[in-house]
């Protein structure tokens, strides 16, 4: 179920966009301005958003920001009120949407909060088996450690196993635990009373609350230090959680799904995980294999990104030449559905002509692989690379799969790429630039088409 909440009054045309979306099965709330939006948007998870264009729409993206509400904000308003759609979507506003409301596009945005348009697509037998295992254990209430290397599709098969679970109408919160610091993880998870530490201004309900009657994902679960880790395993004990600076405990009905892409075997072993919480969690296994070793996937695959990208872009659905089915199957996907994803997307941009030909689908040779036989297949992508791999190779090529990786990673932006490396942009092209007179393939820059014959031979 797509939790929404509107802000804006309801009289007239919203008020129609709102019945619309509850007879879709949303459950709705509804703020009269973006103070007790964000107010609601605390205390409460919302899948979406929409805010009437009478409204302040930059202020309340920028609120959700500053608050770290993960929550795409729809614009609406009226037909005529070209301008105002233009500062909602340059404010950040994920869309707009034109009122009177069109029934099919609510019933789109919804299911697009929902996540639903990404159910699992799948051919492979051995990703069948995964599939049919999960929708097994998806009734039971036990917690679920889902393992596979980054970008196999933890995520979406989480939010499968929620969807046939009991708790499918109950809200889905999904937490990357390796994206905070320890501090803002553990207020986040648990949620904090105003004034328990500086800059507390407000209360705020953690995720697990937010989760209550419904399913929270931990993603990188491996990442959490151990103090947060005994807390997580109270949680699950006990079934109840303290917010930071409360009064006492406060009960959650929750249930845990984790995913990792470390080995949490290992990681017990060496003393970084706890033992009990190891456990607690892996009562169910589900391990996703590399797309690499579910080949029977990837055409499927490429297909339903080549749809909706296309669809996203106003362009008419094309079909892969042989040539180009021949150069997908034959890569390796070291970055595996997501690096799929992005190959697909900039296939979909970069080709002319009738269907998408090979030309158009740009594979990069696996960074980690361009020179060391030192470091095992398995190694890949760079996030799962212990530094004991990397132990025997050399610094500067160490160094230039780090940079190439992460502008394969930022899709060849160079600006995100440096910001997320700690390097100036100027540093990074003039590195980008010995690269490619070394031979080594460059990604391109969004927008920037490649020119024969080789296409990752351009200016960096
Ligand atoms: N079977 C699939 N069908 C359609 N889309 C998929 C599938 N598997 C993954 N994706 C898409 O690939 C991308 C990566 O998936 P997801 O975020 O679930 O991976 P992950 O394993 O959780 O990654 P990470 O380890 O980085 O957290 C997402 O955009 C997701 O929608």
């Amino acid at each position: 179920m797509t939790r929404l909440l509107i802000i804006g009054s309801l009289e007239a045309e919203l008020g129609q966009a709102a019945r619309i979306a509850v007879s879709r099965g949303a459950r709705l709330r509804q703020a009269d301005g973006v103070t007790s939006g964000i107010a609601m948007a605390r205390g409460e998870g919302f899948d979406l958003i929409l805010c009437d264009v009478l409204h302040d729409v930059a202020w309340l993206v920028s609120c959700l920001e500053a608050e770290r509400i993960a929550c795409p904000v729809v614009a609406c308003g009226r037909n005529a009120d070209a301008a105002a759609a233009v500062r909602a979507i340059q404010a950040g506003a994920k869309e707009f949407l034109p009122l009177p409301p069109d029934a099919e596009l609510i019933a789109a945005m919804l299911q697009a909060a929902a996540g639903e348009a990404d159910a699992p697509v799948h051919r492979d037998p051995a990703m069948a088996a995964v599939l049919k295992r999960a929708e097994g254990v998806a009734r039971a209430e036990a917690s679920v450690l889902i393992t596979g290397e980054s970008g196999t599709g933890k995520e979406v098969l989480a939010r499968h196993i929620h969807r046939h679970s009991r708790r499918a109408d109950g809200p889905f919160v999904a937490l990357n635990c390796a994206a905070l610091p320890e501090a803002l993880l553990e207020s986040e998870l648990f949620g904090h009373e105003k004034g328990a530490f500086s800059g507390a201004v407000a209360a705020r309900r953690g995720k697990f609350e937010q989760a209550d009657g419904g399913t929270l994902l931990l993603d990188e679960i491996g990442e959490m230090d151990p103090r947060l880790q005994a807390k997580i395993l109270r949680a699950l004990q006990e079934r109840e959680i303290d917010r930071l600076g409360g009064a006492g405990p406060v009960k959650v009905d929750v249930r845990i799904l984790a995913a990792t892409n470390r080995d949490l075997a290992a990681e017990v072993a060496a003393g970084r995980f706890r033992e009990d919480l190891f456990f607690r969690l892996n009562v169910v296994a589900l391990r996703i294999p590399a797309l690499r070793d579910r080949p029977d996937d990837i055409l499927p695959i490429a297909e339903h990104f080549a749809r909706r990208y296309a669809e996203a872009n106003g362009m008419p659905p094309r079909r892969f030449a042989p040539a180009a089915r021949a150069a997908l199957l034959g890569h390796a996907w070291p970055g595996n559905v997501r690096e799929l994803e992005n190959t697909v997307h900039r296939a979909v941009l970069l080709a002319e002509g009738d269907e998408i030909g090979a030309e158009a689908v740009e594979l990069h040779v696996p960074a980690l692989r361009l020179s060391s036989a030192a470091v095992p297949a398995e190694a890949h992508p760079a996030r799962a690379v212990g530094v004991a791999a990397l132990v025997g190779r050399r610094m500067e090529d160490v160094e230039r799969d780090l940079i190439l990786e992460t502008l394969t990673h930022c899709l060849g932006n160079r600006t995100r790429a440096a910001e997320i490396l700690g390097i100036s942009i100027r540093t990074l092209r003039n590195k980008l630039h010995e690269y490619r007179a070394a031979g080594a393939p460059v990604p391109l820059a969004p927008g920037q088409m490649p020119v024969a014959p080789f296409p990752y031979a351009q200016l960096g």
